[in-house]
């Protein structure tokens, strides 16, 4: 508190009249008199003037002072909530990967167990050279020295990336998951001598080897054995294109999945399809290891349908054509048998479709791990006003930086294989599904300047409700699985380690234009005729 007494006055505020020369108060002739608080009052006055001026200016440095410090404040607690999200979405991937590897393990563990007991009771011989040979198979998969990485990417990298566990290895020769290798091709060239180094620096010049992905091509090493078929609900064409699709399948000695509503739909219709598996409940997380591709009867929306069954890697899919748009569906399904034949049999061109991993992170959540399960996203993921009818507002970081607050309808992050679907319908680019980035599209933003921005693919991403936002705000994944966030709830979004490779009509550019012209109409204009003025 600063007290008046404190404060010293200033030689002006005191009437000339009572100043000698020195500078020094006089005492005043009229010292008692109406002349005496007349002067008084005005000094006081000035005095006041004088003590509000060096009072204004203290507060006003102390607020900026405690406005300085408040912003650090919440910049460090901005990056500890971001350093807990990034912490959270890694324990949680961390808890999946060891969920899968006990499951799977204590899988094996039992099929083992159960056929040394059978053998057992007849021939403990038997078991002992099935053991051998499992052993050699190990051994001399081993010795055949797979090439590794040099030239393109081998799915037995992946298969075999625990190679000190035997059981996984073991397992995956049960399973007998069809092998294959990627290579990445250069003007439609293959480049077998596919450089891994970004950027190099030779002789002091700077090269970039991979500015993109390139055209991809997966060339079967081991014949595919196993198919799951998707198929769009309630629909008569295309539950008819299933059974016949099936029935050819099998006659090319394939394992066939589907899903279990499909699967008593078959078996009702005829006995014939009790060879059609399916699986029960949890099975579905181990999808992935037991299926060489997935085709897709129907449109965009089962293709999104398909990618959200898997929470990990993603088989090559095969999607067929049965809805209206199709972007993502380049097969024509009166054409399946020579689409299919020649995709068993490959090489086939591939777009791997990125996509976007979301975690919901709750203002009340106690602890670091007291995390949403993540949701993976092929479209994108919304976050906008629900049935509010305030505007949102939503603060937005990329990594550590502030980007801006939305206030609008929402705001769309999206894949580029998204960008033709609502973040189009947005005002937003379309870009090539092969380019890496992430896109940043607002819905209905009250801003005359708030233009879309394309991210790179590595940034992370941070949604947040501030505490002081009107109403809550609503996420929803590829249009589905809507939920509520309220104050103090963030969402965080970054880049999938799990593609959803994609096989290609012709290739990723080809299949990409024609799905714009022809789905979009895209430029579509009558040419002008050259009937008329011209340049002299
Ligand atoms: N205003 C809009 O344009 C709007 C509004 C809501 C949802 N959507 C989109 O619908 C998607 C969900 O699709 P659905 O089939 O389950 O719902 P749906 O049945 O409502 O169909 C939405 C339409 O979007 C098309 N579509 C989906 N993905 C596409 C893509 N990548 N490129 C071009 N078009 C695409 C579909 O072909 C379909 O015609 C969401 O991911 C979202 O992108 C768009
Ligand atoms: N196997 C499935 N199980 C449950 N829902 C599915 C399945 N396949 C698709 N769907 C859902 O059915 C809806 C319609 O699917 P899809 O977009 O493929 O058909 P469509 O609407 O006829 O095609 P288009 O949008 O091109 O006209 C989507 O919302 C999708 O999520």
């Amino acid at each position: 508190m600063i007290s008046r007494e404190s404060i010293p006055v200033h030689p002006t505020a005191m009437a000339p009249e009572n100043v000698n020369s020195n500078g020094n108060a006089t005492n005043s002739p009229w010292e008692n008199g109406c002349h005496d608080s007349l002067s008084l009052l005005t000094s006081e006055k000035a005095v006041m003037e004088i003590i509000e001026q060096p009072l204004v200016q203290g507060i006003e440095d102390h607020l900026v002072e405690f406005s300085e410090a408040m912003r650090t404040v919440s910049k460090a607690l901005r990056r500890a909530a971001e350093g807990k999200a990034s912490a959270q979405a890694e324990a949680s991937e961390w808890k999946r990967k060891y969920e899968l590897e006990r499951k799977r393990n204590s899988q094996l563990e039992n099929k083992v167990l159960a056929s040394v007991d059978l053998k057992g009771n007849c021939n403990e011989k038997k078991v002992e050279i099935s053991a051998q040979n499992l052993k050699r198979m190990l051994q001399s998969d081993e010795q055949s020295q797979i090439p590794r990485g040099k030239n393109g990417i081998y799915s037995h990298e992946v298969l075999r990336d625990n190679e000190h566990n035997s059981y996984s290895n073991i397992h995956s020769k049960l399973i007998r998951k069809a092998s294959f290798k990627l290579h990445w091709c250069c003007n439609g060239e293959k480049n077998d001598q596919h450089k891994h180094d970004v950027v190099s620096f030779e002789k002091g010049n700077i090269t970039t080897a991979e500015r993109s992905s390139k055209q991809i091509c997966l060339k079967w090493e081991t014949p595919p054995q196993t198919v799951l078929v998707l198929t769009k609900p309630n629909s008569v064409s295309v539950k008819f294109l299933c059974a016949e699709m099936v029935r050819w399948l099998r006659e090319k000695k394939l394992n066939i999945y589907v899903e279990p509503r499909v699967r008593t739909d078959l078996v009702t219709e005829s006995p014939y399809f009790n060879f059609v598996q399916t699986w029960k409940h949890d099975e579905i997380l181990l999808l992935h290891e037991k299926v060489d591709l997935v085709v897709t009867l129907g449109g965009d929306g089962t293709v999104l349908w398909a990618a959200s069954l898997f929470k990990g890697p993603v088989p090559p899919f095969v999607p067929f054509s049965l809805g209206s748009l199709g972007f993502m569906t380049p097969f024509h399904s009166e054409q399946y048998r020579e689409c299919l034949k020649s995709i068993l049999q490959g090489p086939i061109s591939i777009t791997l479709r990125h996509r976007l991993q979301c975690h919901v992170i709750r203002e009340a959540a106690k602890s670091e791990y007291e995390t949403e399960e993540p949701i993976l996203v092929l479209n994108e993921v919304t976050i906008d006003r629900g049935i509010s009818s305030f505007l949102t507002n939503l603060e937005c970081y990329c990594d550590n930086s502030f980007v801006t607050c939305v206030q609008g309808d929402g705001l769309i992050l999206s894949t580029t294989s998204g960008s033709t679907a609502y973040s189009l319908a947005a005002g937003g680019s379309m870009v090539h599904p092969q380019v890496p980035g992430i896109l940043f599209t607002p819905i209905c933003p009250h801003s005359l300047s708030f233009r879309p921005l394309i991210l790179p693919e590595y940034v992370t991403l941070r949604i947040q409700v501030p505490f002081n936002s009107r109403g809550h705000a609503w996420a929803s994944f590829d249009g589905k699985d809507r939920k509520q966030l309220a104050p103090g709830d963030a969402l965080v979004c970054s880049m999938s380690t799990w593609p959803v490779p994609t096989a290609c009509q012709g290739d990723s550019t080809n299949d990409f234009l024609h799905s714009i012209h022809d789905g979009l109409h895209w430029n579509l204009r009558k040419t002008q005729s050259f009937d008329g003025p011209r340049e002299t």
